[in-house]
């Protein structure tokens, strides 16, 4: 009798075990087979604990292992079917309806200006206080001299103060300092044969995995396919952060649960991934929380040459904080040297009047602000246009 009622007690426990495997695996989906990228992890892959200045001796190793290390990087993206709460804003437009936050927080700048340049005499106090006021806005001492120059050229010959004409001068030579004709095309074409490879680089806190969150939603506005790939392990949360964004509109993302999984190869699956389901782009956030440049350095150019393996990268996008001034010139500069910035991010020009860090960025690195952020919602971020810009600082 007893004996009947342990085999009954087991049953009943086996069936349990059955049965909450069975829930796990559907709540779950389907578990793609373990990750491909068999590169090793490096002796200098970061880890949550790098604090070190000491430079690598070896270069990083990315190719041909024997023994795979036990890399956790799960592409739990196939077969994957995310179901969208959210519809994205349409990108056209955009910057029209965020101009009043540009408006708000930087027209110290543009109705300063147009204010010092209508008095009736112009003398060398106000240059100095127009010099002073675009120095303030952060436009970079080498543009200041060169817009206070033409200015002064050109009020010696119109002579006028009639506030329009200051208006419209003044407009001409900011637009012309902005630069218009930068190619600030942000929106991918796939290749025939492979997605195109966005890298997300800056460092930590400037809004990086937000803007990544924004674009993948711009994309899926323009109806592209995206996956997403969180190579920024320094923290799981951020890949969760970078996850929730995804599911909101319907995109995956590639990611590992360990804290400190070598990044390479969470992008390597995420580019993997990207290529078995023909998606039109995949965006791979890093992370630029190391403490050092040669440690940045190493990753970075690890990531770029593992994704390589498989694609190419066909834009890096540097994210910098308008806010942090000075310190975002230094980041830029950092970043520029490490890796090939194709095109900038702006984020926060919402939070500071201080606009003219634009053309400060773009003069220093040459290449063109390409997206900026008016916001923490999730549609606040908008295509850069030179002449919107100005418009919204004069206005
Ligand atoms: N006001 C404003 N806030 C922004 C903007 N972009 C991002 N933020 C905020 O900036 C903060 C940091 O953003 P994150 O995306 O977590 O920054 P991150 O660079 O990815 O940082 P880590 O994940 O720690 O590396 C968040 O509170 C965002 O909401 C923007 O354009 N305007």
């Amino acid at each position: 009798m007893s004996e009947q009622f342990n085999l009954i007690i087991v049953l009943v426990a086996v069936v349990a075990v059955i049965g909450i495997g069975a829930a796990f695996f559907l709540v779950r989906g389907r578990k793609a087979p373990k990750g491909t990228y068999t590169g090793p992890r490096d002796a200098n892959d970061p880890s949550p604990t790098l604090t070190t200045d000491a430079p690598s001796t070896e270069p990083p190793k990315v190719s041909a292992p024997t023994d795979a290390p036990d890399i956790d990087v799960v592409d739990e993206t196939a077969g994957q079917v995310l179901v969208p709460t959210d519809v994205p804003d349409p990108v056209q437009g955009r910057l029209a309806r965020l101009r009043s936050r540009l408006t708000k927080s930087n027209n110290v700048l543009g109705k300063g200006l147009l204010a010092l340049l209508s008095q009736d005499k112009i003398d060398e106090d106000v240059w100095d206080e127009i010099e002073e006021t675009l120095l303030l806005a952060d436009l970079g001492t080498e543009p200041t001299l060169e817009l206070v120059d033409a200015l002064r050229e050109r009020v010696k010959i119109a002579g006028s103060r009639d506030p329009q004409h200051v208006h419209d001068m003044l407009r001409e030579e900011l637009l012309k300092l902005v630069d218009p004709s930068m190619d600030r095309n942000f929106i991918p074409v796939r290749h025939a044969d492979r997605p195109n490879v966005i890298m997300v680089v800056g460092v930590n806190g400037v809004g990086k995995t937000t803007t990544i969150g924004k674009l993948a939603r711009v994309f899926v506005a323009e109806e592209k396919d995206v996956i997403l790939g969180a190579a920024d392990t320094f923290r799981a949360a951020a890949a969760e952060q970078l996850a929730t964004w995804g599911d909101r509109v319907g995109v995956p993302t590639v990611k590992s649960d360990i804290d400190g999984a070598d990044p390479a190869s969470v992008a390597f699956e995420a580019v993997s991934a990207g290529i078995d389901q023909e998606v039109d782009i995949v965006m791979i956030d890093t992370a630029g929380r190391l403490q050092n440049k040669v440690g940045l350095m190493d990753e970075l150019g690890k990531i770029k040459r593992v994704i390589e393996k498989k694609a190419t990268v066909d834009e890096v996008l540097l994210v910098l904080d308008a806010t942090t001034g000075q310190n975002g010139l230094n980041q830029a500069k950092v970043f520029s040297e490490v890796v090939n910035v194709t095109g900038i991010v702006l984020t926060k020009l919402d939070g500071t009047a201080k606009g003219g860090i634009v053309v400060a960025i773009q003069r220093q690195l040459g290449v063109p602000v390409k997206l900026i952020g008016l916001g923490e919602g999730p549609d606040d971020l908008a295509p850069f246009d030179a002449a919107a810009f100005v418009d919204a600082l004069l206005d």
